[in-house]
């Protein structure tokens, strides 16, 4: 009867009634979906704040509306509510050093909420599962084990010039450079011409404002929108490069960068019967046509995605570490004093310059260097993992199958239990006599099976970008503060500022 009425009802009326009972239908199922959260989920006992516990819309709304940063949020609710804390009706972040290895030293799944952000499951970065993971990684060991790396490193030393280059016209004009483009310079040539055998062309412009580098920091800056709205990810990843291009034009230089690749991929596809015609091995040709007969030749779309992931992983990481050490080098006299006397006393004569593995040996470099990347903030972001349907052990805590788990890696490299005075710079920690002990909590590159893929090519770049800057020239900061160093977690860090120094070449 009550349906036969509602049928003779005005159209528009009708409409607005469905929407209205929608929208109710919605509400109760939300409200008594965050009851069920709070109250009746596995995850109830552990602490947290109630809103978090009751709906993702809250870490959406913290991240992707507020700008907060994930990593800074977490830091606040471990000190409210102790080591383990409630992030997500399904999420938990942990922050006791002793609990890193139980999460990431097994084989789980990662999070395929958080990886989506660059496509999904298409790039060593982003694959959900251990065994895609794998089956790509042993394609590019070969590239990025220390062999491999120091038999490339004249590349990098040859980008170094490069910069250094820049650094002295810089201090021809009186002007000061910016540090923090330069060394996002040297890292991304390096990563491009491993891959393709190709010059992302940075150092053609001045003062490094490569448009290439711009477009990554806009687009690193909505990678949290990416994140909790993956629709709109999905819209701008598949609409019309010049619809996209007029609604973010600083993304020209990126859709530029995304086109480079695509030519590279189907300049390498086209000459793969030829010898390799570069001075050094190239990445893509051994993943277009992987060597093993069983290995699935992988799509265009998923070597497009491992591009762009392995172009910002070796980009920001190599270069917010050498921005951070640079600046806490300066900062500290004493510390400024030891690595030039030690850098003098390895490399006497500036013309023969040293190679990674005679830097390698210097202890005084090598704990700057392990300082730098200590407190660097590098890949800042939860890196989930999906706790196995039989669940886990976390902290002496049973956590259930299925649940997401998170600590990123500055949580214990920042931890007082495993650094003391763990927010102090201090090289001279590595040289104590209790320092071995110290590595267990020292994870910059993560541990485990899902760890770094270019630890090799980050330390090489590493020890020759120090020691070149460090024996080649007087530095003097100009102008930063610590506050330049503030930054929010986008899965990166973003900085506030950049750190400008005057470089001045010495002559022996
Ligand atoms: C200071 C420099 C670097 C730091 C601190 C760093 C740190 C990390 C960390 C913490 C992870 C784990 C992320 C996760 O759990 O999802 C990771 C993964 C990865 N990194 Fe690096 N990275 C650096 C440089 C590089 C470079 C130069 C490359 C270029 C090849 C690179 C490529 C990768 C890849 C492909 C992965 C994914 C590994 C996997 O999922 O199996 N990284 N890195």
């Amino acid at each position: 009867m009550v349906f036969q009425h509602l049928f003779e009802l005005p159209l528009p009326l009708l409409l607005l009634g469905l929407v209205g009972l929608s929208c109710a239908i919605y509400i109760v199922h939300f409200i008594s979906n965050a009851i069920a959260n709070v109250f009746f989920s596995p995850l109830s006992e552990f602490p947290g704040p109630k809103l978090a516990a009751a709906t993702t819309w809250w870490s959406a709304y913290q991240q992707a509306i507020r700008g907060r940063s994930m990593h800074h949020i977490c830091m606040d609710l471990h000190e409210r509510y102790g080591d383990i804390v409630r992030i997500g009706p399904n999420r938990l972040h942990f922050n006791h050093p002793s609990m890193y290895d139980e999460i990431y030293r097994r084989r789980w799944d990662k999070d395929p909420f958080m990886y989506a952000l660059l496509g999904g499951d298409g790039a060593t970065v982003t694959f959900v599962k251990y065994e895609d993971n794998k089956r790509r990684k042993d394609i590019l060991h070969t590239f990025f084990a220390k062999s491999s790396v120091y038999n490339v490193q004249w590349l990098i030393q040859e980008n170094i010039e490069k910069f250094c280059s820049h650094l002295d016209k810089h201090n021809e004009r009186g002007v000061s450079s910016d540090m923090t483009l330069g060394f996002r310079c040297l890292g991304l040539e390096t990563i491009t011409a491993t891959c393709f055998g190709k010059s992302a062309s940075c150092f053609e412009y001045e003062g490094f404002a490569s448009p290439i580098l711009e477009a990554m920091e806009s687009i690193v800056a909505w990678f949290m929108v990416f994140k909790h709205f993956g629709l709109f990810r999905r819209i701008i990843l598949s609409i019309p490069e010049w619809v996209g291009l007029a609604l973010f034009p600083k993304g020209i230089a990126f859709a530029q960068m995304r086109k480079m690749f695509s030519d590279q991929i189907d300049e390498i596809t086209m000459n793969l019967d030829k010898p390799n015609q570069y001075p050094h091995p190239i990445v893509y040709r051994a993943l277009i046509r992987p060597e093993k007969q069983d290995t699935p030749i992988p799509s265009r779309a998923s070597l497009l995605e491992e591009a762009v992931a392995l172009v910002i992983a070796g980009t920001d990481t190599t270069g917010s570490t050498l921005t951070v050490g640079t600046y806490q080098i300066l900062r500290k006299p004493e510390i400024h004093a030891k690595l030039k006397a030690e850098l003098l006393e390895a490399w006497p004569n500036l013309e023969q310059r040293p190679s990674a593995g005679d830097l390698e040996k210097l202890p005084y470099l090598t704990a700057v260097i392990k300082e730098a990347l200590r407190m660097a903030p590098t890949t800042t972001s939860e890196n989930s993992r999906v706790v196995p349907v039989q669940g886990a052990t976390i902290g002496g805590k049973h956590i259930p199958g299925g649940t997401i788990v998170s600590m990123g890696v500055l949580f214990p490299m920042q931890h007082e239990d495993a650094f003391t005075n763990a927010h102090v710079y201090n090289p001279d920690r590595w040289l104590s006599d209790d320092a071995k002990a110290l590595d267990k909590y020292f994870v910059p590159f993560s541990k485990g099976p899902r760890s770094c893929l270019g630890i090799n090519l980050a330390w090489c770049e590493l020890y020759l970008s120090f020691a070149n800057l460090f024996r080649r020239f007087e530095l003097t900061i100009d102008g930063t503060e610590d506050s330049d160093f503030d930054w929010v977690d986008v899965g990166l860090a973003l900085f506030e500022g950049h750190l400008r120094c005057f470089c001045t070449p010495v002559s022996k």
